[in-house]
């Protein structure tokens, strides 16, 4: 039996395969430097698994992740695959489902190095997490149906569904700043009336954590006036979506931004927000940060390297400071020339720190 970490590593359709590369690297360069063993399981998955077997999520590549202890997703989909019987997202909403990931994190940080690249005015220090449930709601609920007349989706939450990922963002905000923000639409939706009401109980359990609750539309406005105000956003998984991209862009670019998904049990998924971006893929222009943030996230989450971690993310701020940016912050540097230079600073970070020791 091997103590190698397994991590499956499903690249996807478009960009996937250019910022999961980009990936790789730095966790081959930053593993080196920290003795940090692990194997890699690429598997077929999305567009480039339909063109393979038939199936965005063929079983074997299932199986690889569930055997995994973390697994790497880059991003799937594309006008490739639009009118495939079964899409490449459908098999993203599968494995989200079928490893019962069911609270998606995802972080939104304007820092000193990152300031200048945010589209708002800024003031007071950004840094919120959104706390989307993302294995039940209107992407997943039964009756789904669409005729030459009509079509329906349904949007429908259990109690334990809201409770589970109710807890993890109250949790989280209790190492944070004590701060949950339930984001909803029950002035309207039954199924908003009720996350309120679950939501309730489990505050109750939180004392030392502040609960408000905002409505969606309000709360879209003050991501982009005041976002300073939140510290732990929880929501439904429709509405964590969209206000995820939003949230995105005001750091600067939906291509900087990482996300933990994860349940009970079992291995954590960890992949950037955003899509395969077919308008750039090819182009060598797409930014790998929120893919390299990715396997900063997984080394500090699930190995519990967060000083690896640290180094990946002091290395990015570096890129920020000097300026070599891809296109979407406004640089005119490509992915490779990002990442190489994410990895010398992990590099030289290494060698300052041997000869400090040294001394
Ligand atoms: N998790 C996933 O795999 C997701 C897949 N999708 C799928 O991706 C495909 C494209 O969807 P879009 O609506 O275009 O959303 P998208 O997120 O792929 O792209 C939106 C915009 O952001 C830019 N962008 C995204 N990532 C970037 C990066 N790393 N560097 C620079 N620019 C970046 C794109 O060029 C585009 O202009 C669709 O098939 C969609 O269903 C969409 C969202 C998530
Ligand atoms: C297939 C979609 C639900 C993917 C997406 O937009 C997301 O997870 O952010
Ligand atoms: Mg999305």
């Amino acid at each position: 039996m091997t103590n190698k970490k397994q991590i499956a590593v499903l690249a996807g359709d478009y960009i996937g395969p250019e910022i999961m590369s980009a990936g790789l690297k730095v966790l081959e360069a930053v593993s080196k430097n920290n003795q940090f063993d692990y194997e890699i399981n690429a598997v077929p998955f999305g567009g480039a698994a339909i063109d393979e077997t038939g199936d965005p999520l063929p079983d074997s590549t299932l199986e690889a992740c569930k055997n995994s202890d973390a697994v790497l997703l880059a991003a799937v989909g594309g006008p490739k695959w639009d009118h495939a019987v079964k899409r490449p997202e459908q098999g993203l909403l599968e494995i989200r489902k079928d490893l019962n990931l069911f609270a998606n994190i995802r972080p939104t940080v304007i820092s000193s190095a990152t300031k200048e690249y945010s589209p708002i005015k800024i003031t007071d220090p950004v840094d919120f997490v959104i706390v989307r449930e993302l294995t039940s709601g209107i992407y997943f609920g039964q009756p789904r149906e669409k005729t030459s007349t009509m079509a329906i989706d349904t949007m429908r939450y259990t109690a334990n569904e809201i409770e589970r990922v109710a807890k993890v963002a109250f949790e989280m905000a209790s190492h944070r700043r004590n701060h949950v923000t339930l984001v909803d639409k029950a002035n309207v939706l039954a199924t908003s009336k009720f996350w309120r009401e679950i939501t309730e109980g489990v505050a109750k359990n939180y004392p030392e954590v502040e609960y408000d609750t905002s409505y969606v539309d309000t709360a879209s406005m003050k991501i982009i006036s005041s976002p300073a105000q939140f510290d732990v956003i929880l929501t439904e998984n429709l509405f964590g979506d969209i206000l995820s991209d939003e949230a995105a862009q005001i750091t600067g670019s939906l291509g900087t931004i990482p996300s933990m998904s994860k349940g009970k049990t079992g291995p954590a998924l960890y992949e950037p927000i955003h899509g395969s971006a077919p308008d750039i893929a090819g182009k060598k222009i797409a930014d790998p940060i929120s893919m390299i943030k990715s396997v900063a996230m997984m080394l500090e989450n699930s190995f519990g390297r967060g000083d690896m971690a640290i180094q990946i993310n002091q290395a990015i701020d570096e890129v920020y400071k000097k300026g070599i940016l891809t296109p979407d912050l406004g640089g005119s540097s490509s992915t490779e020339e990002v990442t190489n230079l994410i990895i010398k600073s992990i590099q030289e970070s290494s060698e300052d720190y041997v000869t400090n020791n040294v001394r």
